[in-house]
């Protein structure tokens, strides 16, 4: 009994939704998150890279935070995780999201890995051409001081493409969402060419709200393509590259490429080494 009292008043009155005193109305539960409830004003600022911004959002945030928790604050961000291979249509589904966020008034901004330098720097853009403006970041912990913390405060929405190029996506998605009351919508490979987990995407499952993996379009049979091949002799896991390095395939597909891939790798792995030997051997006869 004392243990169990002792326990409870660990946790403080906000958190009262384990607590919910029995003789008061039910809240009605999965009710929208309060910022979609209350009207607003979009209103475009400064920075380029923002889209739109709302300005009631700061006070409504403030006005949450520590009134209703002992010195945490509350939270109302969520994660959403979108994966699957190479052309499955991931950037393609961010950009759509973040529209539809831009489209109700809220303030985004778009994120991908400086790595992937293939569309420039300044936009994330799909295979098909479709782009929106983004910074370009080396890794995500940096972004909330480089946006400044008024920038940072206001902001509804972080949209991350590229994710498994980021190695500090677990920490930034909790913080995001847990303290900072971020909507963040993630995109990135689940897998990468060998099929082993890419990054720290699959790491950002137990913490997402949702997660929808995509597929794309076996270029071999026109099938349902899970995977990404791979068709260079290249075998370090970050390699850069669209339609010119790989390929969706389903699973037979995958199977039978890599079958053929490897071969091709390991013949021309000896190549390597005979024409290796070979120049040894004609610079050793020549001395
Ligand atoms: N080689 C290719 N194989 C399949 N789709 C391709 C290819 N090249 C371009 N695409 C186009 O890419 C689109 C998906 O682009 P995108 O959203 O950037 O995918 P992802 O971010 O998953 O790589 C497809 O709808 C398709 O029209
Ligand atoms: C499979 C695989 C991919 N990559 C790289 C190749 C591209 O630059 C990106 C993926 O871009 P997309 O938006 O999903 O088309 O990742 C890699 O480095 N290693 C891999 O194994
Ligand atoms: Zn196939």
């Amino acid at each position: 009994m004392l243990l169990i009292s002792k326990m409870k008043s660990l946790i403080s009155p906000a958190l009262s939704a384990f607590y919910y005193p029995h003789h008061l109305p039910r809240i009605k539960p999965f009710l929208s998150p309060p910022q979609t409830l209350i009207p607003f004003k979009p209103k475009s600022i400064q920075n380029p890279h923002h889209f739109s911004i709302c300005n009631s959002f700061s006070s409504i945030k403030g006005s949450n935070s520590s009134s209703l928790m002992d010195g945490a604050r509350f939270s109302s961000g969520e994660i959403h995780v979108i994966c699957g291979p190479m052309f499955a249509g991931k950037t393609t589904a961010l950009l759509q999201r973040v529209q539809a966020e831009i489209d109700l008034g809220r303030s985004v901004m778009l994120i991908k890995s400086n790595k992937d330098t293939r569309y420039g720097l300044d936009s994330v853009v799909t295979h098909d051409g479709t782009k929106l403006p983004c910074w370009a970041l080396s890794n995500l912990s940096s972004f909330s001081h480089k946006l400044g913390a008024i920038a940072y405060d206001k902001l509804d929405v972080i949209g991350i493409d590229e994710a498994q190029f980021f190695g500090d996506l677990y920490d930034f998605c909790r913080k995001a969402a847990d303290h900072d009351g971020k909507t963040v919508i993630v995109a990135g490979l689940d897998g990468d060419y060998l099929r082993r987990t890419f990054g720290s995407v699959l790491d950002i499952v137990p913490l997402a709200d949702s997660i929808t993996k995509l597929t794309a379009r076996c270029n071999v049979c026109g099938k349902r393509a899970h995977f990404t091949l791979r068709k260079t002799e290249d075998t370090q896991t970050e390699l850069i590259g669209g339609s010119d390095v790989y390929m969706p395939v389903c699973r037979r597909h995958y199977v039978s490429g890599q079958v053929v891939i490897e071969a091709t790798r390991a013949v021309l792995k000896s190549q390597k080494v005979f024409d290796d030997s070979y120049v040894e051997g004609v610079t050793i006869a020549n001395q």
